[in-house]
């Protein structure tokens, strides 16, 4: 059984001091009484455990923006798959655009935090996309499975799996590829997907990428478009939850 659809995950990235961020995951709680699809959030690291908290007894899952490829060790600022698990986080990002490009982390370490990750029973959710530059290359196809078959191993679990499309020119710019666009790449994201996993054809495929209240209808309406990755809009209560409920949420 896979994940009730719409999947919408919100990336509070690096935002949110304590209260704001409980403020923000109870008034999330007060609107989802009985979600129909998935919610999650992911706030900062310091605030995931109050925020699980919060989010206890609501449907609501809560998750890391990054985890360490290795259990413990001398990693200074890193934290591990166990130690999102014992701050009750139930997910974890891997292969963030803003830590692949930002923070150098190449196919072969994201490869290994999803492992790691599903070795503590965390639901990963895999990011890819390319850059402006790749796209007008012509380079997209190429870069994405790139990004899945390395990233991948032949190993993973594909009920522990979402994968996200971000393109990186459409993160926190406003732009986003044409609808036509989405649809072509989603396409051929879960064709990869499928050839690299072979249980992967009910694996959720997000976009993310610039998703508002006024796009989020359109977007999730495409096939193969399973919900959204939100990142700017996630950080209000009222725009995220009319985001997932633009994806037929309720
Ligand atoms: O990076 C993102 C989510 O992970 C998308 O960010 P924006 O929604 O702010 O463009």
């Amino acid at each position: 059984m896979g994940l009730a659809r719409p999947v919408v995950f919100g990336n509070w990235k690096m935002h949110g001091l304590r209260a704001d961020s409980l403020a923000l995951a109870g008034s999330l709680v007060e609107r989802a009484v009985r979600p129909t699809g998935t919610l999650g959030v992911f706030p900062p690291a310091t605030v995931l455990r109050d925020v699980a908290r919060r989010l206890e007894g609501s449907r609501i899952l809560a998750g890391a923006q990054d985890c360490h490829p290795e259990a413990s060790g001398a990693f200074t600022g890193s934290i591990s798959a166990s130690m999102v698990k014992d701050a009750g986080g139930t997910a974890v990002l891997v292969g963030h655009s803003e830590r692949r490009h930002g923070l150098g982390e190449d196919d072969a370490v994201i490869r290994r935090k999803v492992l790691a990750a599903q070795g503590e029973g965390l639901l990963v959710v895999l990011c890819v996309g390319e850059t402006e530059a790749e796209w007008q290359a012509g380079e997209r196809e190429a870069r994405l499975r790139r990004q899945i078959h390395e990233g991948l191993a032949e190993t993973v679990d594909a009920a522990l799996l979402v994968l996200a499309y971000e393109p990186v020119w459409a993160i926190g710019t406003g732009r986003t590829p044409s609808l036509e666009d989405i649809a072509g790449t989603h396409a051929f994201l879960r064709r990869e997907l499928v050839g690299r996993l072979p249980a992967a054809q009910d694996v959720p495929l997000l976009y993310g990428g610039s998703v508002k209240p006024g796009n989020a209808a359109d977007i999730m309406a495409l096939p193969d478009v399973d919900g959204a990755l939100v990142g700017g809009a996630s950080l209000d209560a009222a725009g995220f939850w009319s985001i997932y409920q633009a994806g037929g949420g309720a």
